[in-house]
């Protein structure tokens, strides 16, 4: 790399780093000075900024975080034809850059100085040109800002989630793994991802998707989608996005791990993978808070009986137990298993969820690269507060789950999947080769 570039990525890491402590200020100061130079760019923001400031902060440093990685200028060119749907122009990528480097100059009273200044306008020039590119070749291409899909049916399940199908009747490019983000007319500015699904009877003009809306507590689209959605409404689509796709063809062997809405994504994958020919052999590990959780657990039914090369393990929490619990039975599960032969995981869920089984899953063996997961989002939260008063200010948000709460794994005994009874490390069943058969009473298979 050229020594001026390395050395201007240096400053900008270094100077992104002396304010992240402070990042909730830093981002409202950027805010209150781009909306008071610019206020006609107000509008192109939530009313309620809420969450906002976090997501901004979090997409600069994954940006800062990745300067000299290759794969950054395709990142930012699919940011910037992203960002065509919030109905952004060149001109708001200058104005964005004079406000972004005005609130971290502000925060850093005693480290700014020339060569930071100047590192910090080269590396933003870098990064606005890489994303207006994305958006003029989108242009170029005749794409949408964004797409417009006509919810056909909204079924809530168990008041906490809904599948919404929703018709796009313009060419919608996308890849079974992949998201969109999504918006309601009711929440202009709202933009929040959720993983795309397939259901059958889509042509390449007219496709029918599929999204499965966990409730969040106090979530603005969540509930909104949950609990005022109806057939008719239009939501509105972004570009879809994703690297987390479908195991290469040819792969002889997959497990699809989903917890909870992470099901979305990983029936999506499900469906490619047993369109092939020959189709792999596949087993889905499904995980839930309980037994009722399992929102599509009809679809999947269908998917057992119809193909021989599938088979499913539920793993849930009995009520009364921790809500760990189904987790660490898959765990106990995962553990048992020793070899990976030939074999790729597919992992989606919470992201604590997803973190943890993936550490299980390599200190098992399974090679980093079978396993296919999304990236974990960043967080602006520091990772501990240097004082009371710091902590008084920024307190960190409570997780309906505190890892750190949760009971300790189970003790290593192998159980089976199948009936709750220990398990010999002769028998098939401990090495995930109880395959469960569809038919009533086998299907929802009892987890411990
Ligand atoms: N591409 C991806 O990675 C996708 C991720 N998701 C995420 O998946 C999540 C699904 O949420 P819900 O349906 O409410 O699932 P949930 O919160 O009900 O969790 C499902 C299961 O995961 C396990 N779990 C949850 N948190 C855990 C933790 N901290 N450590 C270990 N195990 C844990 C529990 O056993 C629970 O039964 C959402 O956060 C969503 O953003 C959803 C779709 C795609």
């Amino acid at each position: 790399m050229h020594d001026g570039r390395a050395h201007d990525i240096q400053l900008v890491a270094a100077s992104l780093e002396r304010v992240r402590r402070r990042a909730a200020h830093v981002v409202k100061l950027f805010y209150a000075h781009l909306f008071h130079h610019h206020p006609h760019l107000r509008s192109l923001f939530p009313t309620a900024m809420g969450d906002q400031y976090e997501r901004l902060f979090a997409a600069l440093v994954q940006v800062v975080g990745h300067l000299d990685h290759p794969g950054l200028g395709i990142h930012l060119e699919r940011l910037g034809r992203d960002h065509r749907k919030f109905g952004v122009v060149d001109a708001d990528y200058a104005a964005v850059g004079e406000s972004l480097i005005a609130a971290i100059r502000q925060h850093s009273p005693a480290s700014w100085d020339e060569r930071t200044e100047l590192a910090w306008r080269r590396m933003y020039a870098v990064t606005a040109d890489a994303m207006m590119s994305g958006a003029h070749r989108s242009e170029a291409e005749n794409e949408p800002p964004c797409w417009e899909a006509t919810v056909v049916s909204h079924r809530l399940h168990g008041n906490h989630t809904a599948i919404i199908r929703a018709e796009v009747r313009s060419p919608y490019p996308w890849l079974p793994g992949q998201y969109a983000t999504v918006q309601h007319r009711e929440l202009p500015g709202v933009w929040r991802p959720y993983s795309l699904s397939v259901i059958s009877g889509s042509t390449a003009h007219h496709q029918l998707l599929e999204f499965h809306v966990g409730r969040v507590k106090g979530g603005l689209l969540s509930t909104l989608l949950c609990d005022h959605t109806v057939p008719g409404q239009v939501l509105r689509l972004g570009a879809a996005s994703g690297a987390a796709l479908a195991p290469p063809p040819g792969t002889p062997t997959v497990t699809l791990i989903a917890a909870g809405t992470g099901w979305g994504p990983v029936k999506s994958v499900l469906h490619e993978l047993l369109d092939r020919r020959p189709a792999p052999r596949v087993r889905i590990d499904a995980v839930a808070r309980g037994e009722a959780h399992f929102y599509d657990g009809a679809a999947l039914d269908d998917l057992l009986r119809d193909h021989p090369c599938l088979s499913a393990y539920w793993w849930y929490q009995e009520r009364g137990e921790g809500e760990m619990r189904a987790a660490e039975r898959l765990h106990t599960h995962l553990r048992a298993r020793r070899d990976w032969p030939d074999e790729s995981v597919y992992l989606c869920g919470p992201v604590m969820f997803v973190e943890e089984t993936a550490q299980l899953l390599f200190e098992c063996g399974l090679p980093e690269g079978s396993l296919i997961r999304d990236p974990q989002p960043l967080s602006i939260q520091p990772r501990e507060h240097v004082s009371h008063a710091e902590a008084f200010l920024d307190p960190v948000p409570v997780k309906w789950i505190d890892p750190q709460a949760r009971t300790g794994p189970l003790d290593g005994a192998r159980v089976s999947p199948k009936t709750g009874a220990a398990l010999s490390p002769a028998d098939p069943a401990a090495h995930g080769a109880g395959a469960v058969q569809p038919g009533p009473g086998h299907l929802r298979t009892r987890s411990g």
